[in-house]
């Protein structure tokens, strides 16, 4: 997504460096992203932790497990109050960044584009979608947004950013745990007769979360927007699928993990997303 985001904002006009894990194979280099609609490229700068230059803002696309060790090793060189973009799945990394950072105002971008990596710096940016930036804090749209809305991706500012994190984290509660763990495509939970009912479990179940903790719109939808997003993307491998199959840590922490602490703040039990949960990390170790 760094990739595939950095040339986006590279398209509209905007200086992009890219900061990788060391050591650096070159201190330049150019990106390509392969689509239907042809190659784009965009040049960039490569820099890592080690690097001088200071940092006018940030934007973090690491998985979520990584975003609190990549930011805290470059975060002496934020400018004061450089803005933060965070663009992981999942939700539950904003309490470090207040704690550590909380001079720095933070944004967050939900994003359904699909993208993955063939080659350092060449990615193939492989389903368009749509993606909403907002501030958890309730902060206005700031000026960096147009280096976004003017580029070839489809983005929109979001005032509701809370909102719209947790629906979607709702739905990848209810799909991507069962598809890793029964290894299946999307498409299966509603083909599989007994992976239908836990769907419905799981829907009920993150309902009453959803109620509990004022995300009213997911509690009411939630069943109804799992089966549609299921017919949706029927032949997709989920993310978290994709994560067990390539043998890497999955974001379940962030997703199921989220679910249940908030629910636990709320007293309430969500026994069948908590066993998911000890499921997915035991496949992790
Ligand atoms: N790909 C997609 O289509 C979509 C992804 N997302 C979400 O976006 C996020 C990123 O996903 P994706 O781009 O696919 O993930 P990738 O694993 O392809 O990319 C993550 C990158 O983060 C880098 N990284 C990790 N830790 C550090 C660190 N400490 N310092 C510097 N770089 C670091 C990794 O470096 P290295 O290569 O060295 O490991 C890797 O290049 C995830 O939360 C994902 O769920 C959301 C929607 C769609
Ligand atoms: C919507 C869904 C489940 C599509 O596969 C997804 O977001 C994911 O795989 O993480």
């Amino acid at each position: 997504m760094g990739c595939l985001f950095a040339t986006a904002i590279g398209s509209a006009g905007g200086r992009v460096s890219l900061l990788l894990r060391p050591p650096l194979p070159a201190t330049r280099g150019e990106i390509t992203v392969e689509s239907v609609e042809g190659n784009r490229t965009c040049p960039v700068t490569l820099d890592d932790q080690n690097g001088t230059s200071r940092i006018e803002q940030l934007l973090v696309c690491t998985k979520a497990n990584d975003i609190t060790d990549a930011v805290a090793g470059i975060a002496h060189r934020l400018k004061p109050g450089a803005p933060i973009l965070l663009a992981a799945n999942g939700m539950g990394y904003l309490d470090w960044f207040d704690r550590e950072l909380p001079d720095h105002p933070i944004y967050c971008c939900l994003s359904t584009e699909g993208a993955y990596r063939i080659a350092p710096l060449h990615i193939r940016h492989a389903g368009r979608g749509r993606s909403l930036i907002g501030s958890p804090a309730g902060l206005p749209a700031p000026d960096w947004l147009q280096d976004w809305t003017a580029s070839f991706l489809d983005v929109q500012w979001e005032n509701a950013i809370n909102r719209a994190q947790w629906h979607k984290l709702a739905i990848n509660c209810a799909i991507n745990p069962l598809t890793a763990l029964y290894r299946c495509r999307n498409g299966e939970l509603a083909r599989n007769e007994v992976l239908k009912v836990l769907v419905e479990q799981l829907c009920d179940e993150i309902s009453i979360v959803s109620a509990a903790a004022g995300f009213g719109d997911t509690a009411a939808t939630i069943h109804r927007d799992v089966a549609g997003v299921i017919a949706g993307t029927a032949a997709n491998r989920s993310s978290m699928l994709q994560d067990v199959i390539a043998g890497r840590t999955t974001e379940i922490n962030f997703i199921t993990g989220y679910l249940l602490s908030t629910a636990e703040r709320l007293n309430i039990d969500a026994p069948l997303h908590r066993q998911l949960l000890q499921q997915v990390t035991e496949l992790d170790l």
